[in-house]
């Protein structure tokens, strides 16, 4: 199981590159990488056990970010009420986003990142809807259409493979600034 020592901090080069295709069928190695990268996610948005582990909550963790740089990313966006449906949850692997809506969308609160110790505030403007193509543990192939809260943790997964950072995409100068076709999601 992955703690927190085990989570590569910013300034690590592993965080910037862009990693690597993973090949099918999963190695052992692969698919104990893709149970590690869920379980975190589990145990982190249970009040307890992420208490216990001393972990810092989670509802996305990609490879690179425990020093694996390869195209794979848990994601684990919480049901909206109690014990209802997650609106998605998988491990994406090999993901692409082959389209996505020109309308952008930003968390109202920021983003933060498990590999980035400081907050950073600012809007992270995304977009607010994508399609995304990806492969699951069992080399199956999925297009999923989402839009707003599971758009925005994918998007801030999938700049992980590509050695991207939430804050990258924080105005400098005008970090809160929207403009009012921006979708702000709570
Ligand atoms: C929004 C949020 N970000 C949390 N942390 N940051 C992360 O997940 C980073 C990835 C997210 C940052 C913004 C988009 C993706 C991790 N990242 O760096 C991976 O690349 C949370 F923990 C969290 N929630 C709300 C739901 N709650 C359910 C019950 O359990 C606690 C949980 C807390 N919401
Ligand atoms: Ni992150």
């Amino acid at each position: 199981m992955f703690l927190m020592k085990d989570i590569v901090r910013d300034g690590d080069p592993v965080l910037r590159q862009e990693a690597a295709d993973v090949a099918f069928p999963l190695s052992a190695e692969d698919q104990q990488l893709a149970k590690d990268l869920m379980e975190y996610l589990v145990v982190s948005q249970d009040p307890e056990q992420c208490k216990k582990y001393g972990l810092r909550a989670g509802v996305g963790l990609a490879a690179p970010q425990v020093g694996v740089s390869k195209k794979m990313a848990s994601v684990l966006v919480p049901a909206p009420e109690e014990g209802g449906k997650s609106p998605f949850t998988d491990v994406i692997i090999n993901p692409v986003i082959v389209s996505e809506s020109v309308q952008a969308g930003a968390l109202t609160e920021g983003e933060g990142c498990l590999s980035v110790d400081k907050d950073v505030p600012g809007f992270v403007p995304r977009h607010d809807r994508i399609t995304l193509r990806y492969f699951d543990v069992n080399g199956e192939k999925h297009q999923v259409r989402l839009k707003n809260y599971p758009a925005i943790v994918c998007q801030h997964e999938i700049d992980h493979l590509h050695g991207m950072l939430f804050y990258d995409h924080i105005n400098k100068d005008h970090p809160f600034e929207t403009n009012e076709d921006m979708i702000m999601i709570e």
